[in-house]
């Protein structure tokens, strides 16, 4: 016997959550539950606004359409939709046991531009140090010298940088000429530098800075692929799709001998320590990107260790369906 819940949530954002041109003042999804012999999977479903080609509608039309089959006994497809194929994933994967529960709950912590935090933050981080700052948000100059800082203070930190396309090929090399030439291989990777993979690559050879894909993983044309100065792919399964979607590009990667960093789409504590999961399972050696609980105020069903946040029980959120 199967049944299905479809729970909707709203969780309230800490003010000044700005993703590229909107404000995000809540974080809205769905939560399903799979039942089948006494055994439940939970799974989130939380499409990313401004990052998500599908809306949150779309999300719960396509999973209702899934949950019908499912419950009915019929072979379950898999949704074209990147965050209903991961929320569904997930469920499945609790339900069967091919989720593991071991999770790995380090994460890179983030800098949106004070340092200060981040020194109180890593002086406290055992074991390997590793931090991601947002860059291209203000001046190159700014940039380069707080990656300067970060290094000379903490000799044993590595850096992961991340300027979501924002540069043009003249800013970048802006920024790589304030960054001390022997700070250069202590950032892991710099996500996305320019507005072009080319430019990107050109950056790269031309600097010796190592880079990253995020958004290129999500484009259609896109191949994991070895290529000089080419360190990382960034996984976000929010973005990407199902654990299995996710495992494949993991694997290529790891054969290509790049790393694979699976990282947040800013899910509640119920789909981030889901990634935890994944991370322990699939990315084992490498830290995740996973440092965005304290951007809500509340986390919901399962607690992030540690998390002083409160968390929203499943009995106070709205029921979309049940079977
Ligand atoms: O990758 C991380 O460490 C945190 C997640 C993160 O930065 C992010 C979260 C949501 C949307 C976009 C991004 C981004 O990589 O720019
Ligand atoms: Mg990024």
């Amino acid at each position: 016997m199967r049944k299905v819940e479809l729970y909707r949530f709203s969780l309230p954002m800490e003010a000044g959550v700005i993703l590229r041109n909107q404000r995000l003042k809540t974080r809205d999804g769905l939560l399903v539950c799979l039942t089948e012999n006494g055994k439940q999977g939970w799974g989130e479903i939380s499409p990313l606004p401004e990052f998500s080609e599908e809306t949150l509608e779309e999300a719960e039309a396509s999973t209702l359409g899934w949950l019908h089959s499912w419950v009915n006994g019929e072979q379950a497809f898999e949704s074209a939709l990147p965050s209903v194929a991961f929320g569904l994933s997930c469920a499945l994967g609790e339900l069967s046991g091919f989720l593991p529960q071991k999770a790995d709950y380090r994460k890179a912590p983030l800098c949106n531009g004070d340092p200060d935090e981040l020194f109180a933050v890593l002086g406290a981080m055992p074991g390997e140090k590793v931090a991601k700052v947002k860059v291209g948000l203000y001046e190159a100059v700014r940039d380069g010298m707080i990656v300067n800082l970060l290094l000379e203070a903490i000799p044993d930190l590595k850096l992961r940088l991340d300027a979501n396309r924002s540069w043009a090929r003249a800013k970048a090399d802006g920024f790589a000429k304030y960054v001390q030439p022997q700070f250069r291989d202590r950032i892991q990777f710099l996500e996305e530098p320019c507005k072009t993979r080319d430019e990107s690559r050109d950056f790269s050879r031309e600097t010796g800075i190592a880079i990253a894909w995020d958004e290129s993983v999500r484009e259609a044309d896109f191949v994991v692929e070895a290529e000089p100065g080419v360190a990382a792919i960034v996984i976000k399964p929010t973005l990407v799709g199902s654990i299995q979607r996710c495992h494949m590009l993991i694997e290529q990667a790891h054969k290509a001998g790049m790393m694979a960093v699976i990282s947040s789409s800013i899910e509640s504590s119920l789909g981030l320590t889901q990634l935890a999961r994944m991370a322990a399972w699939l990315t084992p050696d490498t830290i995740p990107g996973l440092d965005t609980l304290s951007l809500m105020q509340s986390q919901l069903v399962r607690p992030w260790p540690d998390s002083e946040l409160p968390v929203l029980d499943v009995d106070a959120l709205e029921v979309v369906w049940r079977r």
